[in-house]
C-alpha cells in the first residue's frame, strides 16, 4: 500500500513498497495527465530524462495503457541528453526509443530528439530553436508569467548526488537563467558533454515528477525534501520548485528511508 502525503512546500510524496507498485502508479499518473492535457489542449508535450526512469515507465507499453493512451497526441522531448551518437549505449534517446517509444504508436515526427551531429553548444542552441517554434504554434504551451515553455509533464530521475537532468551540484549550469536549453562539457557523471533544460524551464512546467528508487539515493532524497536548514547548500533536486505547476515525487521505500517519517500518513 502506497503512502501519499503532500509536503508543505516540496510537493506530493508517493512512497511505494516496491518497484512494481511504483511502476503501476507512475503509468497511471502519466496516462491521467496525458488524458487531461489532450482534452484541454489537443496534445501532450512530455519531456523525458535518462537513467532508470525509462525502465520504471515500462508498464505504459502494456495493457491497458498501450491501448487506452492517445499516443498520436504525444510530443516527446528530452530534459537532458548525453553528448554521444543516438546509436550509442549512453544515449538517452536510444534508451527511450528501445524501452518505450518503439513499443507504442508514437508518431515519428512528434519525437523531438537532440541533434547528435552538432557540438554540445550548437545542439543546445538548435534544441532551443526547435522548442521556440513549437511554443509559437502552441504544441508546447507557454508560461503565463514568463516567456518560458510550459511542458505538460517533465519527468526527472535523480542521482545519488542530488542531480536532476544534467544539472549537477555546485555547477555554474544551475545559474543558467537566460537560456531554455544549455550545455556542459565537464559532467561529473560520464559522458562529460551534456545538453540540458535549465531550471527556469523545469520550474515552468505544468507538472514535474521526480522518480527515485534505491537506498543509495536516500540521503539525497532527505536533503532534497526535508527541512534540513541552511547548513546544507540546496541540491539541484531541491531547486525543482515549479512556480505554478505541480511537483510529485515517486519513491520506493528504500529511497524514502531517510525522510523525516513524521510527515506521513497512510
Ligand atoms: O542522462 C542522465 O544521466 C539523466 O537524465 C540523469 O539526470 C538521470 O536521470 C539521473 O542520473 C538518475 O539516473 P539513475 O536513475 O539511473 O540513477
Amino acid at each position: 500500500m502506497a503512502l501519499s502525503e503532500v509536503h508543505k512546500d516540496r510537493g506530493e510524496l508517493r512512497i511505494h513498497e516496491n518497484l512494481d507498485e511504483l511502476g503501476t502508479d507512475l503509468a497511471d499518473y502519466i496516462a491521467e495527465l496525458s488524458e487531461a492535457s489532450v482534452k484541454e489542449r489537443g496534445v501532450f508535450a512530455i519531456a523525458l530524462s535518462g537513467g532508470s526512469l525509462i525502465g520504471l515507465m515500462g508498464k505504459l507499453c502494456e495493457a491497458p495503457y498501450n491501448k487506452t493512451v492517445d499516443w498520436a497526441k504525444w510530443y516527446i522531448f528530452w530534459a537532458d541528453e548525453r553528448g554521444v551518437a543516438k546509436t550509442h549505449a549512453d544515449s538517452n534517446y536510444k534508451l527511450a526509443k528501445d524501452g518505450l517509444l518503439s513499443k507504442v504508436p508514437i508518431v515519428p515526427s512528434h519525437v523531438h530528439s537532440i541533434n547528435d551531429s552538432l557540438s554540445a553548444e550548437e545542439a543546445a542552441n538548435d534544441y532551443e530553436f526547435v522548442i521556440r517554434q513549437l511554443v509559437r504554434t502552441r504544441t508546447i504551451s507557454v508560461s503565463d508569467i514568463s516567456d518560458s515553455p510550459k511542458f505538460d509533464l517533465i519527468l526527472l530521475g535523480m542521482g545519488a548526488d542530488g542531480h536532476v537532468a544534467s544539472l549537477f551540484p555546485n555547477h555554474p549550469v544551475l545559474d543558467a537563467n537566460n537560456e531554455w536549453v544549455t550545455f556542459i562539457t565537464n559532467s561529473p557523471k560520464p559522458p562529460p558533454e551534456r545538453i540540458t533544460f535549465t531550471l527556469p524551464v523545469i520550474n515552468s512546467a505544468s507538472n514535474v515528477a521526480v522518480v527515485v528508487a534505491g537506498e543509495d539515493k536516500a540521503e539525497a532524497v532527505h536533503l532534497a525534501i526535508d527541512d534540513v536548514g541552511p547548513d546544507h547548500p540546496p541540491l539541484p533536486a531541491r531547486m525543482v520548485q515549479p512556480t505554478k505547476g505541480k511537483l510529485v515525487w515517486f519513491l520506493d521505500k528504500l529511497a524514502a528511508s531517510k525522510l523525516d517519517s513524521s510527515q506521513f500518513s497512510e
